[in-house]
């Protein structure tokens, strides 16, 4: 049996997909969400100083490192962007962006505002493609980081009073969604990945198959 060709089955270029929010406005989940039902995208799992909050699993969730490490890290260029982020650095390694991209294969980057700002600096910039979440209310998004409980209420309330700083970079990105229910806002982030990855100049195969097809005779069965 033949796999039926279709733009979405051509060769192409891999995309960066980025996410940036007030801390709290749902990336991390809609993030898992994505990720569980698209092979095509993987994570950009990031080193912090942050210290590991309960569940959370080194490599999976963070590479978490000391300060030292952070900065041979950022000094010997191993990092793609990094940034001071609420007291801790948090930084994108950089390899494994590289070879995903490489392969063909889409990133997915859970990062701030900051380091978006570089990402759109380096050599990868016109593979980006950059969304700002906003939550429905201040109220909400409140609720959402003390209902988290992972964090003490002192770094609670230290993320809400940076959340409007962090809000002021919403016009910088390419699209922006209100994370108001959850499943709406991810059928958008999909939808805003599908026509991404559907851009010509991303399909390098389509040259070919826009070749062959002009070669192919009609022939018609009946
Ligand atoms: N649409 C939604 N409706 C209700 N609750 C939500 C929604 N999206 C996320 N949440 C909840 O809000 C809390 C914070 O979400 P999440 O950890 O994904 O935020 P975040 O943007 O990744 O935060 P941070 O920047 O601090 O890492 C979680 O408890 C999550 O379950
Ligand atoms: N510039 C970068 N920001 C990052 C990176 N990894 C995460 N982050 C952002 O930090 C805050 C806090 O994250 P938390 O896990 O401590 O809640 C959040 O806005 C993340 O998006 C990174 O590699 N670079």
């Amino acid at each position: 049996m033949t796999t039926p060709r279709s733009a979405q089955t051509l060769k192409r270029r891999g995309l960066l997909l980025v996410l940036s929010s007030p801390s709290g406005a749902g990336k991390t989940t809609l993030s898992r969400a994505l990720l569980a039902e698209d092979e095509a995208i993987t994570l950009s799992v990031s080193v912090t100083t942050r210290p590991p909050r309960p569940g959370e699993v080194d490599g999976r969730d963070y590479h978490f490192v000391d300060p030292a490490r952070f900065d041979a890290m950022a000094k010997g260029g191993e990092l793609l962007e990094w940034a001071l982020v609420f007291g801790h650095l948090y930084g994108t390694p950089r390899a494994p962006v590289m070879a995903a991209l490489k392969a063909g294969r889409d990133v997915l980057f859970d990062i701030d505002w900051q380091g978006t700002q570089q990402l759109r600096q380096a050599d990868a910039k016109n593979d980006l493609v950059s969304i700002f979440l906003l939550p429905p209310s201040m109220t909400e998004l409140a609720r959402r980081l003390a209902g988290r409980a992972t964090d003490s209420a002192e770094v609670v309330a230290s993320r809400m009073a940076r959340a409007k700083d962090e809000i002021s970079h919403w016009a910088e990105y390419d699209h922006v969604l209100i994370n108001d229910d959850a499943a709406v806002c991810l059928a958008d982030i999909r939808a805003i990945l599908t026509a991404a990855r559907l851009r010509r100049r991303r399909q390098e195969g389509l040259v070919d198959f826009v070749r062959e097809l002009m070669k192919d005779q009609a022939s018609p069965s009946t």
